[in-house]
């Protein structure tokens, strides 16, 4: 038996830096919401109790790829001895903001979970997701949220479902350099979610991000002539918001050479809890 699942893409719709812990990591508020488009994993038992992930990601041994750690820390903290095989289909860009090797993790996660019969609830798997990283617990709860602390603070949160225009200026961001950034901005007040959701919706790491790498404050220059836009995450994607899928293509048709992008629509319920209960289901 295969399980194929899709593992979404994630959009902040906004993102303030309200400080800095001691152990160097931000305390954020977020808001999350998952669209229809992503990568897309499949899972068979392998009899041998191994783990095997194909293709390999361009720069990304296998024992770093967050999917082989993901079953990994599975496998070590139920003592589970069985394995899998994982097809990976990439469609995300990588660095680009949109959470993609979060979402495989967690994907993982939430599969194996069902596929080894290992009965975690999801709060035992976002707990271990948190150990992968700070964008982990979201996907594993599949609920468009307001987050805070370094993320895994989460409230249910329901914003518009809008269509989106993504597109990636072709480079990968580190969200470690812009965290360790001097110039990053990190004194944005603690607001309720009311508050937030009632005033503009910015990110704080956009500035810095543009001034770093001009290919995104022209990306978004660009697209800001379309329709309201914006940077995800610390980039390097950006995203702007349309109407009806039709405008957001025509769009995207326009895009300047050596950008590629998708149009997606906005999710607050995750398309791989939808995919998991259709297969429940049956
Ligand atoms: C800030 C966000 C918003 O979604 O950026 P994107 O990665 O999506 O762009 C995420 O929370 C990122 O989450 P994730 O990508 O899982 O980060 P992690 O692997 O946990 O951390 C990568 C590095 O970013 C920094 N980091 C990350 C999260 C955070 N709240 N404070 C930090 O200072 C740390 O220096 C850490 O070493
Ligand atoms: N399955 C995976 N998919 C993508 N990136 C991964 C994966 N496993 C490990 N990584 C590493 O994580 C980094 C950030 O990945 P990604 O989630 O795509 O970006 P972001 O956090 O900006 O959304 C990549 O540059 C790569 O080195």
């Amino acid at each position: 038996m295969t399980l194929t699942l899709p593992a979404p893409a994630k959009l902040n719709l906004f993102l303030y830096i309200t400080g800095r812990r001691d152990d160097g990591y931000h305390n954020l508020q977020t808001l999350f919401q998952f669209l229809d488009y992503g990568d897309s994993l499949a899972f068979a038992p392998a009899p041998d109790g191994e783990l095997r992930l194909e293709p390999n990601l361009p720069g990304v041994p296998p024992e770093q790829n967050l999917i082989i750690r993901a079953a990994r820390l599975l496998q070590s903290k139920t003592g589970c001895t069985r394995g899998a095989r994982i097809r990976l289909t990439k469609r995300l860009p990588m660095g680009g903001g949109l959470g993609g090797g979060s979402s495989d993790a967690a994907t993982t996660l939430v599969a194996l979970n069902h596929l080894w019969q290992l009965g975690l609830s999801q709060k035992q798997l976002a707990e271990l997701g948190l150990q992968l990283g700070a964008d982990v617990p979201v996907f594993v709860r599949g609920h468009a949220a307001f987050a805070e602390g370094v993320g895994e603070r989460l409230t249910p949160a329901t914003p518009p479902e809008p269509w989106y225009l993504v597109l990636a200026p072709g480079i990968e961001v580190a969200t470690a350099a812009i965290f360790t950034d001097p110039e990053l901005p990190r004194n944005s007040p603690v607001l309720s979610l009311e508050q937030r959701l009632s005033l503009p919706w910015e990110n704080d790491c956009e500035a810095l991000v543009k001034k770093r790498h001009p290919e995104v404050a022209k990306l978004l220059g660009w697209l800001l002539e379309y329709a309201p836009s914006r940077m995800t995450g610390t980039g390097a994607c950006v995203f702007a918001t349309f109407d009806s899928r039709e405008a957001a293509e025509q769009a995207l048709n326009k895009a300047p050479a050596g950008v590629s992008g998708f149009v997606a629509k906005g999710c607050n319920t995750s398309p791989l809890f939808g995919a998991l209960r259709q297969i429940t289901d049956n």
